[in-house]
């Protein structure tokens, strides 16, 4: 018997085996934390008084060994083959489980299979010496990109901010490189989460703390979606995890690199990533429909542009029928030609029908309430209109600012609550994009799905009806309003035509023929619908709603 209550069942080469007396699941953590800190050693321990495993370590061992490794299990310890570090491992893994009992850190996590941590490339390992040699603890390289992601979910999921103010929130030093994958990993994790957490449930006992279930998560999504080297991503997210979770990350993820696909491949994966509260309401909505929607969230959407008047698309660019050109996903405008001249903007297709419904003409006096960051502002100052930008949040008014500058359009900018702002005259037209709750640009804000609930959209379309209310004040009698929102929920799109009347305003249904290039986005009520499974062949757009009102004279 050694010390820490740990007997060996083989310890030569580099395969280590440990017979535990009792199942004791606390050194069993501590074991896997330990091998997760000694970068290529792999063990298995196998506990004994555990219903079938008891006495079978061999058959159990060669279950779980790493690919590649050679049993050794049954062979004697010989001295001075390795028998050494086995000792080491045993007394440092004693020590660890002791400190973790004093301190009653977190339990253990149910995973008993140990296999190589931080530092291993998966290949058979060399010497014993070799290996002791690399628990330099050597960060393994895309660590700050990991790190970075994972910053992103706990700022998504565990403090609902929005993914973008994350975004921005990542250290300044981070390279460019690094920062876009980081958004790459984490919106695939926020878009693929309930698959994601579908595949790691038959891997966990426990729940494991945000910081380690976040580490499995990316590790899940670089190994099944993200086509991440299986050593590479294994090695992150064990790096990345909190220490004592090293083991129990290495264990599940390697588990998650042989079988995973397997699962993944048997799940409803709409199903599974849209909440069901989202999908309820879209299938109470639009019907079997829902199915193509959620499905339309499980990739990346591509880049769209609006051109500014007499703008040459750029090479690769699909000139899509209403106008707005297309490249594919990942894109990054700022590398395309003619960007800081101001050729164009980034703004998704459904996103520029309401200021082209709304018939912008020259010289006309429009206010677009809700302007920043000023996509639609853009789109009616460069139709020649004499734009007033109204815009609540200051942050957002300064990028306003600056996007109506690189685009060399001059367009009044106003900071003030739009709901109670009076203008000085009344305006011939209004462009009121309301606030909402996005469920309409879930493909390009996957974070929206998890931060929104039912209850927001009661909210949302409360504000929406006020600000409404207001917008009509600021008309001119016959005046027209185009409102809209980026919303899939009918409360914040269609119910407030029916409300419309009572604040004085007309609905004035939308034709066919007033939008050529998507006549099937105007419904027969004379509305516009988008959705995100529209142009499925051409990768679809986001939900947006408007509808036309003009003030009674
Ligand atoms: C959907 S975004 C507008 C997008 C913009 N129209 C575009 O096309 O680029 C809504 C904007 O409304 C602003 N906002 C929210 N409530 C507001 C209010 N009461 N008055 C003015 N702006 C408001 C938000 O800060 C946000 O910038």
């Amino acid at each position: 018997m050694h010390r820490g209550g740990l007997r060996p069942v083989d310890a030569g080469g580099l395969l280590v085996a440990l017979h535990l007396p009792e199942a004791d699941a606390d050194i069993v953590a501590a074991l896997d934390h330990l091998a997760g800190g000694l970068g290529e050693t792999g063990f298995v321990t196998v506990p004994s008084g555990d219903g079938e495993e008891a006495g079978q370590p061999q058959e159990k061992a060669q279950q779980h060994q790493p690919h590649g490794w050679p049993s050794r299990l049954g062979q004697p310890v010989e001295e001075g083959s390795g028998a050494h570090w086995w000792r080491r491992l045993a007394r440092s893994a004693s020590r660890c489980h002791e400190a973790r009992a004093r301190r009653r850190c977190a339990g253990p996590h149910g995973i008993r299979h140990g296999i190589p941590g931080p530092q291993a490339d998966l290949r058979a390992p060399r010497t014993p010496r070799e290996t002791l040699n690399t628990t330099a603890h050597k960060p393994p390289p895309g660590l700050p990109t990991r790190k970075a992601a994972r910053d992103l979910l706990d700022a998504t999921l565990e403090q609902r901010r929005p993914l973008e103010e994350a975004l921005e929130g990542l250290p300044k030093r981070l390279d460019p490189r690094d920062r876009a994958a980081a958004h790459r990993i984490a919106a695939m994790v926020l878009r693929r989460l309930g698959s994601i957490d579908e595949v790691l449930s038959p891997f966990l006992r426990k729940e494991p703390p945000p910081p380690a279930r976040h580490a499995l998560r990316i590790g899940v999504a670089e190994l099944l979606m993200l086509d991440t080297p299986p050593h590479a991503a294994v090695a992150t997210a064990v790096a990345l995890a909190p220490k004592a979770f090293g083991g129990l990350v290495n264990a599940v993820l390697r588990k998650v690199a042989a079988e995973g696909l397997a699962v993944l491949e048997g799940l409803d994966a709409p199903r599974l990533d849209t909440p069901q509260w989202l999908w309820s309401a879209w299938h109470a909505a639009y019907g079997p429909a829902v199915r193509a929607i959620a499905e339309a969230h499980c990739g990346p959407a591509p880049l769209d542009l609006t051109p500014a008047p007499g703008a040459t698309p750029p090479e690769g660019a699909e000139v899509l029928p209403t106008g707005s050109w297309r490249l594919p996903a990942g894109t990054r405008v700022t590398d395309l030609p003619g960007f800081a001249e101001g050729g164009f903007w980034v703004q998704d297709a459904a996103a520029a029908l309401p200021a082209i419904l709304l018939k912008p003409q020259p010289g006309e006096r429009i206010a677009d309430l809700c302007a920043a960051p000023g996509g639609k502002t853009a789109q009616l100052a460069a139709a020649g209109a004499q734009v007033t930008a109204v815009e609540r949040d200051a942050h957002r008014v300064a990028r306003l600012r600056e996007n109506l500058a690189r685009l060399h359009l001059e367009v009044e900018v106003v900071q003030a609550d739009a709901a109670a702002w009076t203008p000085p005259e009344p305006f011939d037209a209004i462009l009121l994009d309301a606030p909402c709750t996005a469920t309409g640009t879930i493909r390009r804000h996957p974070d929206v799905a998890h931060a929104k609930r039912a209850r927001d959209v009661q909210a949302a379309a409360e504000a929406q009806s006020r600000l409404l209310a207001a917008a009509a004040r600021m008309l001119k009698p016959g005046g027209r309003i185009v409102f809209a929102t980026c919303s899939l929920q009918p409360e914040e799109g269609e119910a407030h035509i029916a409300r419309a009347a009572s604040l004085g305003l007309e609905h004035q249904p939308f034709a066919a023929a007033d939008l050529p290039g998507l006549p099937e986005a105007i419904t027969p009520g004379g509305w516009l619908r988008t959705r995100p499974d529209l142009w499925p062949e051409r990768g679809g757009m986001d939900g947006f709603f408007a509808a036309r009102f003009r003030r009674a004279a």
